[in-house]
């Protein structure tokens, strides 16, 4: 394959050849591959389209296959150090899946082939994370800190602990100054419920998060997408600032870019179906499509127009047309492209490209790879490349302007686990702690059961109705437990989740420490909120008020809150979306409640496993076995004894306790089973956030 003999080197990012097929639905998928023979056969049906729809004809790419659909098609492209590119294209033209194969990003759907190079050699998976910052369209932030605190927090995770704290502020400072956050620095991010920064502020702020440590290349998804063009001139001016202060390849799609930011790019890529139908500098735009007939009218926004001629909208044979004469210009072109210095060819012309896109043109020495696979021409190509890398840097230090951070090893992990469990425990401490509406909420919740359960079993005699009450609160409060532990955690979760991810997409931190700390924030703060309900539960209610019964209740309920966290936390460590989680929590709470107490006298034999995992069987015996060995109760003039029927009493509490079969295991017993299932869940916690939030790479 042509790709394999051309290889580009260069101080910035380089691709070449980038086909990308998918298959097709499940039904197109069927249909193509009857009509074609067999998976493996050429989509001759494509290729009745025409040229367009058959790259591979023209270029020497590889063949669509029977059921498969060509995303990308040969795209070759580059971003040198210290400059900003912009690819744009219509909705569906490929952007978003070229920036994820160049930061190897891309999902596992799919056959990939071309040519990715940084720095003259292939992406190693060993630093690429740390060498590249990858901007989301959504911004995944955490809602309640400030946006220095973010840029913080994101410096203390990121950046080499051989950097010193001083550094380490002061790359922050600069940060915030550079993007021009200094005015929102102690603005709260906020989200849908509390007003926080502006929509621009949060997508520098989200680029801050990324350029806080020293990456070299910064992808960037439509960064400017749901902003007014004051705010989107404004993230784009920042960013063109940025790229050639810090010398950062910077590559971004954009969506209807204004002319105004359209001529803020060094170079413009135009993509439509997945191939460049112009690549250089903005301006010179104009030239080549008036060159090919498509003169931008008057009044336009000569960005939308370029956009716009490259779709079909129309769906007319005549459209298709124009867009495959756009391809094929530019292909040809292409050709003979390959061979200049510093030009644009039209096919009747050649432009000189102009000499303010400094580092586009000089870069555009090693723009396009020789042809062949002449290893000689590639040695010179590499050299002129590196040479040209080594002036660059050399300028900017003579410049002044330029900013240059020591540089990081950006193998292995930026700071030592200890390090990382501490930073991100006093982050998920803050978090929860500023997290004021579940926290008001949990504490309300528990006020207002605790007046009802309080008062419904308040101080309970000796009666025989009274012992009914007492197996029966005895039950319902580790079932209350269990809900109220649950869902504060499952709210804030899964976007803790969503930004483990991300951060460690950047190879921020590991999985264990990251889990450890949710752990450590979560064991005292549930246990200082529920303390409070059941010290005043137990004396409401009248339990048995011995001091080590109430100990015991005390630790017997702790245990239990041990096994509430563990289950929240593997279910939030499964489930993508707050959504999700609330619909698998109430599932084990009521299958917990329905097989962990005498609701079901005898359970099916083929559900008797689920009794034994649930925590309430464990808890709800233990606290009987804690209120009722030792106590007495009133017959009120019925017979005392065993039996089950209600004209028969219990006078003793061992005598409940068998009729109830809750006297099978010790308080220690239970005590160790509810040790048991707490680790157990906390454990399956941890391996499914390990496997489910497992940032996943693909290199070529
Ligand atoms: N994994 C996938 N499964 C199905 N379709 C996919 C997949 N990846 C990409 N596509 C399709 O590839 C095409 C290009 O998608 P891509 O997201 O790259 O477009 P885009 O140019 O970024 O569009 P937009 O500006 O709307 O984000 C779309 O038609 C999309 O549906």
């Amino acid at each position: 394959m042509a790709a394999e003999s051309r290889q580009p080197a260069g101080s910035g990012l380089y691709w070449q050849d980038i086909v990308y097929d998918i298959p097709l639905p499940k039904k197109q998928r069927k249909q193509s591959i009857a009509e074609n023979g067999s998976s493996n056969s050429p989509n001759t049906s494509l290729e009745k389209g025409g040229e367009l729809q058959d790259p591979s004809r023209t270029q020497g790419l590889r063949p669509i296959k029977a059921g498969d659909r060509r995303i990308l098609n040969g795209v070759s492209g580059k971003v040198e150090r210290g400059e900003m590119v912009g690819l744009l294209g219509a909705s569906g033209a490929g952007k978003t899946t070229l920036l994820n194969i160049l930061s190897a990003r891309l999902d596992s759907t799919g056959e990939l082939s071309g040519q990715v190079l940084f720095q003259g050699s292939q992406r190693d998976p060993e630093s690429w994370k740390r060498t590249v910052g990858f901007v989301e369209q959504d911004d995944v932030l955490i809602p309640c800190f400030t946006v220095h605190e973010t840029l913080d927090y994101s410096a203390r995770l990121r950046l080499d602990s051989s950097i010193s704290n001083e550094e380490k502020r002061q790359r922050v400072e600069d940060t915030l100054d550079m993007l021009r956050l200094e005015k929102c620095r102690d603005t709260r991010i906020g989200n849908g419920a509390t007003r926080g920064v502006s929509g621009g502020e949060r997508k520098r702020t989200s680029i801050g998060v990324e350029l806080v440590s020293d990456v070299s290349l910064l992808l960037l998804d439509e960064p400017t997408s749901g902003l007014d063009s004051f705010a989107a001139t404004n993230v784009v001016s920042n960013l063109k600032l940025v790229a050639t202060k810090r010398n950062l390849a910077c590559l971004m799609t954009i969506h209807q870019p204004s002319w105004n930011i359209f001529c803020m790019y060094d170079r413009v890529m135009l993509l439509t179906r997945g191939s460049i139908f112009y690549e250089g500098p903005p301006k010179k735009a104009l030239e080549w499509f008036e060159s090919l007939g498509h003169r931008v009218p008057e009044g336009v926004n000569p960005a939308d127009y370029f956009i716009t001629i490259a779709e079909n909208l129309e769906k007319s044979d005549e459209g298709e047309r124009r867009i495959d004469n756009l391809l094929r210009a530019w292909r040809e072109n292409d050709k003979s492209f390959l061979h200049q210095d510093n030009e644009v060819s039209t096919p009747s012309e050649k432009i000189q490209t102009s000499s303010s896109s400094s580092s586009s043109s000089s870069a555009s020495q090693v723009d396009r790879v020789l042809p062949g696979d002449e290893e000689e021409k590639l040695a010179t190509l590499r050299d002129r490349s590196k040479g040209f890398a080594e002036k660059k840097e050399v300028e900017s230090l003579n410049g002044g302007e330029r900013q240059v951070w020591k540089s990081q090893d950006h193998k292995g992990w930026p700071t030592s686990w200890l390090a990382e469990l501490r930073i991100l425990t006093e982050r998920n401490a803050k978090q929860t702690m500023r997290d004021l509406t579940t926290l008001i909420g949990s504490i309300g919740q528990s006020v207002i059961l605790l007046i009802i359960i309080g008062f419904a079993f308040f101080r309970l005699g000796s009666s025989q109705s009274d012992v009914l009450a007492r197996i029966g609160v005895l039950f319902f409060l580790p079932i209350n437990a269990s809900f109220a532990v649950l869902f504060p955690i499952l709210t804030q979760f899964p976007l803790q989740r969503q930004v483990m991810i991300r951060e460690r997409s950047s190879g921020l931190y590991r999985t264990s420490s990251f889990y450890l700390s949710k752990v450590i924030v979560e064991i005292p703060n549930t246990i200082l909120q529920r303390s409070f309900f059941y010290i005043i539960i137990y004396w409401m209610i009248g339990l048995k008020g011995t001091a080590s019964s109430f100990f015991i209740f005390m630790g017997l309920n702790y245990l239990q809150l041990l096994t509430s966290i563990g289950l929240a936390l593997a279910i939030g460590a499964a489930s993508p979306t707050i959504e999700l989680a609330n619909i698998i929590a109430p599932l084990f709470n009521v299958i917990f409640l329905l097989f962990g107490g005498n609701l079901l006298p005898s359970p099916p034999p083929w559900f008797i496993w689920l009794h034994w995992i649930s925590p309430i069987t464990y808890v709800y015996s233990a606290l009987s076995v804690n209120e009722f060995v030792g106590s007495t109760f009133d017959c009120n003039g019925s017979g005392s004894g065993s039996g089950s029927s209600a004209s028969q009493c219990y006078s003793t509490g061992e005598q409940v306790l068998e009729q109830y079969k809750l006297q099978r295991f010790t308080i220690g017993e239970n005590c160790g089973f509810l040790v048991a299932i707490a680790f157990v869940f906390t454990l399956t916690g941890y391996f499914l956030l390990r496997y489910t939030g497992h940032p996943r790479f693909r290199y070529i």
